[in-house]
């Protein structure tokens, strides 16, 4: 088993120069599908966990509580795969910055991003953002630079801004410009609008490592991880790549059910629970001597 902690293994990644494509995941069975596929690293969407948390919309309902259990769970679900996690606002001044930076580190998180919204953000993609000055953005990331450096921790810190929308390319880009002086990582530049935009994002920073959203359907045009990776970002995320499909296959199987009485499955509880380390579960129990699959768990 790995003894590097998955925030070097990330670290090390992006000082190789390796091209890193997390899929958005947002709970433990997600997370496990995506690790099963073979990803090398995972995101975890604050929008899909304040979807299937609270059953509600993107708009600052998950606190620091919400968003640290959760990452912890999916980090430690196989800690030699990073985990970067959505990290919102940070929640609060730069004390509480500091707090989301050494609690996301001692879970196991890899990294993180913070964006200059107010406390009451809401979804990148959606209309109507406010944002706070770039004085007090930066104050956000330094106030993570610091606890980072503090811990002595390798956890990437993803600096965030959502300024583009409502001021535009040149205010965004002296956003990123601060945040990268004050010792961010990565640049995130939130809802970049065209092709030429994200070449010229990545144009304006490098040779910093900035970060693709490819949130299909919303303000950035749609661009696969080759594409990303010849324009030259370095970490593309897919919040949506599993809270998307889950939507339609759910519904499916649930309008089936109400329509014919029976759901539209395909798969033996033992398939759904190997997914879920069913059988490293057994193998723990066999190995300090317990006997309780002893006969298996196949029928
Ligand atoms: C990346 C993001 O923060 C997320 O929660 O996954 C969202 C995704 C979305 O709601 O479109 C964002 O881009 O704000």
């Amino acid at each position: 088993m790995s003894v590097k902690s998955a925030a070097t293994i990330l670290r090390q990644k992006l000082e190789n120069g390796e091209f890193i494509l997390a899929p958005g995941v947002y709970d433990g069975f997600s997370a496990r599908i995506a690790l099963q596929v073979g990803f090398d690293a995972l995101y975890m969407t604050g929008a899909g966990t304040t979807a299937s948390m609270h059953g509600q919309a993107d708009l600052a309902i998950s606190t620091l509580n919400d968003m640290r259990q959760n990452a912890e769970m999916i980090a430690n679900l196989d800690s030699s795969v990073p985990l970067i996690a959505d990290a919102d606002t940070g929640y609060g001044g730069p004390i509480m910055v500091a707090r989301t930076t050494e609690q996301y580190a001692r879970s196991g998180v890899a990294g993180f991003h913070i964006e200059d919204q107010i406390q009451t953000k809401r979804c990148g993609h959606l209309a109507g953002k406010i944002l706070v000055d770039t004085p007090t953005f930066v104050s956000r990331i330094r106030a993570a630079v610091q606890t980072r450096q503090r811990l002595e921790s390798d956890i990437v810190v993803i600096a965030r801004t959502d300024a583009l929308q409502k001021f535009g390319y040149n205010d965004a880009l002296a956003r990123l410009r601060g945040a990268r002086d004050a010792g961010a990582d990565v640049g995130f530049l939130e809802g970049v609008r065209s092709r030429t935009e994200a070449r010229q994002v990545i144009e304006d920073l490098k040779p910093w490592p900035v970060l693709l959203n490819m949130v299909e359907h919303g303000a950035t045009p749609t661009i696969s991880a080759k594409e990303a990776q010849e324009i030259g970002f370095k970490i593309m995320i897919v919040p949506f790549a599993g809270l998307a499909p889950a939507y339609k296959a759910i519904s499916d199987s649930m309008e089936q059910l109400k329509e014919t009485g029976l759901p539209k499955t395909e798969f033996t509880p033992q398939q759904l629970f190997r997914v879920c380390g069913l059988d490293d579960s057994v193998k723990i129990d066999e190995a300090a001597g317990g006997y309780a699959f002893e006969g298996g768990v196949d029928l």
